[in-house]
């Protein structure tokens, strides 16, 4: 059977549940069990779409007990990382430690982290050159905010984020990096950008890195699409030729939901 999707061929689909700062740590573990048992349910294959959770910092231990305690073969990391490895950081976490808890992803520069904690993009590239130090992946978010999306410079504010976020990285970190597209107007809103918005975007932002990079390299790199995705409109965005996977924020929390985003191909038209 082959599904009318194109990045499922050449990229492996990878869904993210940002859960942000929601859930407790006893809260997260049922979800976690709760989204295992309903994929596990509907016999999900995880060979053809990789999941993964992005928990709060308080919640990652008992994550990590339960994904090694049960084999489950979901991903976790952290919302944010430290740019710095140690020392006198008052309320940060080193990516070494997200490593130590065997975090595989974590995310760099959500657009709350940029405008609620003003972190500007040369802090974010130190993430994310911190992220590939301690071992852990890290997803660093890009995106507009509505005024520049109604100025029309949406995709070059956007590619002006992506360059700094890269900036001095190798090629094999750039094709192990993944980039996820979040207009800020779309996240939590309900305004979800249109499929061919979120198709415009990652082309775009597949286009400099390979100008960047080099076209092997940007053939590999994940690009994700983020911003009131649901069950019922993900899988027309992830038909888009660019859009490898889906960050999900306020749909991850509910994990019959959530399973239903990870089953996408089971919405798609087949041939
Ligand atoms: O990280 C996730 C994004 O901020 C999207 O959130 P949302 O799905 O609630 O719009």
């Amino acid at each position: 059977m082959t599904t009318s999707t194109n990045g499922a061929f050449d990229r492996k689909p990878f869904i993210a549940g940002n859960w942000k700062m929601n859930m407790d740590h006893v809260q997260g573990i049922t979800l976690l069990q709760k989204l295992a048992w309903t994929l596990s349910d509907a016999k999900h294959d995880y060979s053809r779409v990789e999941v993964a959770v992005f928990p709060p910092f308080t919640d990652l231990r008992g994550v990590q007990t339960l994904v090694q305690g049960d084999d489950l073969d979901i991903a976790y990391g952290g919302q944010d990382l430290s740019q710095f490895d140690s020392g006198a950081y008052t309320g940060d976490i080193s990516g070494q430690f997200l490593n130590k808890l065997g975090c595989k992803y974590v995310l760099v520069g959500h657009s709350e982290r940029r405008t609620i904690h003003n972190e500007s993009d040369d802090v974010l590239n130190a993430k994310v050159k911190a992220a590939f130090k301690h071992g852990v992946t890290p997803v660093l978010c890009v995106g507009e905010g509505l005024e520049i999306r109604q100025a029309g410079t949406h995709v070059d504010h956007t590619l002006e984020q992506l360059r700094a976020g890269v900036s001095g990285l190798t090629a094999d970190q750039a094709a192990e990096l993944v980039v996820a597209y979040e207009p800020v107007w779309a996240i939590g809103t309900g305004e979800v950008a249109g499929p061919e918005d979120a198709q415009e975007m990652c082309a775009a932002i597949r286009a400099e890195l390979e100008q960047l990079f080099g076209a092997d390299t940007a053939a590999k790199t994940r690009l994700l699409y983020g911003g009131s995705v649901k069950a019922n409109n993900a899988a027309a965005i992830l038909k888009e030729r660019d859009v490898d996977g889906l960050l999900v924020g306020g749909a991850s929390l509910d994990p019959a939901e959530f399973a239903n985003i990870v089953r996408f191909e089971s919405h798609l038209v087949t041939d």
